[in-house]
């Protein structure tokens, strides 16, 4: 299968300051893969550097199997973008940003239009952007990303702005267009909402790659432990945390509740310790590690070891 996007050890300095060092991945096809890490990690310049904005220092990058820094960039138009800060022109509506956007990416206005009702503006397309509210500003620029069909959407924060059910809507897009084989990366500090949606997590730290994988891989990788919470009766409960003893750690939260943490590999013992409980459990949920709790922990471990790059 070849690949949209591949990295090979790619280092892009800005005088003193190496934004992105030496870093190595691929992008499949139809996948969705988020990229998180904190202010200045160097989420953005790994995007201008698959856009072709800027050029690695050493290494290389190959978009759709050419190189995006090169003049004649003929893949250029199967790419989207969404900036972190989109601006658009106040006076233009909504239908006119999306036409000029259009006639640049070599698309019929026809199917641009259809895509301000695919983000829910077609009721604002006569409208002025300047009296568009953020959410609305934020959607118009999905829409001009989406121009033109990308195989490649690179999404810079989208959903800043966009409220729960709005960035529901905004999912189920990028779904549709993995489905239709497009790879999507796209950079997000709303690590929760990212759990559900994304196939595939890099984690950057200081211009590092520090983990590559599935959550299954990363949770794997980081051997967290597992959270069981159990609900019942209070004197079920102490029976309960006095079997486990003192092998698994356990703690209230409240009269009814506690949580008992566990390797992996021991859950199923102690679920079944939990059922044998019998009336006096109410209720057990498993609770792996989230993706805050593997992000928190892949960085600790680069700190510890700063040439250390986990890999699934
Ligand atoms: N054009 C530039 N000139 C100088 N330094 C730059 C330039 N672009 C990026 N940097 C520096 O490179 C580092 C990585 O920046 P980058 O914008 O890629 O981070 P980021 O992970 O996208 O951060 P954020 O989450 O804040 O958007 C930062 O230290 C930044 O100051």
């Amino acid at each position: 299968m070849t690949v949209t996007v591949a990295l090979e050890r790619v280092t892009r300095r800005f005088g003193p300051v190496e934004a992105v060092r030496d870093v190595s991945f691929t992008l499949p096809p139809g996948e969705i893969v988020a990229l998180v890490g904190h202010n200045g990690a160097g989420k953005t310049t790994l995007m201008k550097l698959m856009l072709g904005l800027v050029r690695p220092s050493e290494g290389a990058v190959r978009v759709l199997g050419e190189d995006p820094a090169a003049g004649e960039f003929a893949a250029r138009r199967r790419l989207g973008f969404l900036p972190e800060s989109v601006s658009f022109n106040g006076a233009l509506t909504g239908r006119e940003t999306l036409a000029f956007y259009a006639r640049l990416k070599g698309e019929t206005p026809a199917r641009a239009f259809a895509l301000l009702d695919r983000v829910g503006l077609g009721a604002a397309a006569l409208r002025r952007v300047g009296t568009y509210s953020k959410g609305m500003r934020q959607r118009l620029g999905l829409a001009q990303a989406l121009l033109g069909a990308p195989r490649l959407l690179l999404l810079d924060e989208p959903t800043t702005g966009l409220d729960p059910a709005l960035r529901q809507g905004f999912y189920e897009i990028l779904q549709e267009l993995r489905a239709g084989g497009a790879t999507v990366l796209l950079s997000s500090h709303a690590l929760t909402e990212l759990e559900g949606e994304a196939e595939r997590v890099l984690i950057m730290n200081r211009g590092r790659l520090v983990a590559n994988g599935s959550l299954e891989e990363l949770r794997r990788l980081a051997r967290l432990p597992v959270r069981i919470r159990v609900t019942g009766e209070a004197q079920g409960l102490d029976t309960f945390a006095q079997h486990l003893g003192g092998i698994h750690p356990s703690r209230r939260v409240n009269g009814h509740v506690v949580e008992i943490e566990t390797e992996a590999e021991t859950k199923i013992a102690v679920l079944r310790r939990a059922l044998g409980e019998g009336a006096a459990i109410s209720d057990v949920d498993v609770l792996p590690p989230t993706l805050d709790e593997l992000y928190a922990h892949f960085l600790r471990a680069q700190e510890r070891s700063p040439s250390g790059e986990e890999r699934a």
